[in-house]
């Protein structure tokens, strides 16, 4: 089965291009006014042409976003899925998912075992969940903070459940967190980044180069 990566928080054409020669299966656009990563629908809608035409898949991601907002996001940038990140309920993602009639990765925060638990409720309504790190005390961003949780609590988790597998992840530590997680999915933001919002182009390839090779060493998957 081919490893999903996902480069996050994209607002240039330069690291769009980036993340496409590097073989990124997904990039990412942030819609939440809080984050430095924030771009504006139109900026986003022509980014993912771009990633578009390269192969890409796009990604919205929004926070508690109202029906108005996804629905100009949908319109204009024409993503192939919708990223949850806030505190969406299961009728909430219910919602959204038969509205738009996109496909959803619900973000769930994981710092101890019990946190797992957390996508029971939305078995059966989210495509698939994006495990990220629990924000720290203080964080205004739900996500993209560079901030990783023990990858040996997914180990029991059920193999059926489809993730991407975030949180503080980087070039330095791609290929440890696939060797311990198996990962079928990875999302990644600040760890190619040189300053909060600014992506460093040679940290993404360093970043894509380091996971695919992690991938073709792992090598079983099927
Ligand atoms: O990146 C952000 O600023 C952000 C803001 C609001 C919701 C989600 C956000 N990012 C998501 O979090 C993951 C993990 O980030 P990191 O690699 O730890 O920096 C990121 O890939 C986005 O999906």
């Amino acid at each position: 089965m081919t490893l999903d990566i996902k480069i996050c928080g994209l607002k240039t054409p330069e690291a769009i291009d980036a993340a496409l020669d590097g073989g990124a299966t997904h990039v990412g656009f942030i819609f939440f006014l809080k984050s430095p990563r924030n771009v504006d629908v139109e900026t986003a809608a022509a980014l993912a042409r771009r990633a578009r035409a390269g192969g890409a898949k796009t990604v919205a991601v929004t926070v508690d976003a109202d029906d108005a907002f996804i629905e100009s996001i949908v319109t204009l940038a024409k993503p192939d899925m919708l990223q949850l990140h806030g505190g969406e309920s299961r009728d909430r993602v219910r919602e959204i998912r038969e509205r738009h009639g996109l496909p959803v990765m619900k973000a769930l925060a994981i710092r101890e075992a019990a946190d797992l638990a957390k996508c029971v409720p939305y078995l059966g309504v989210a495509d698939r969940f994006l495990f990220d790190a629990r924000p720290p005390d203080g964080s205004d961003l739900p996500g993209g903070n560079g901030v990783s949780f023990d990858w040996q609590l997914l180990a029991t988790l059920d193999d059926g459940i489809d993730y991407m597998l975030s949180g503080g992840l980087d070039p330095e530590n791609v290929a440890e967190a696939l060797a311990v997680t198996g990962a079928r999915g990875l999302d990644v933001s600040s760890g190619v980044e040189s300053a909060p919002g600014v992506k460093d182009i040679n940290r993404i390839a360093a970043f894509l180069k380091a996971a695919r090779a992690a991938d073709a060493r792992n090598g079983s998957r099927t």
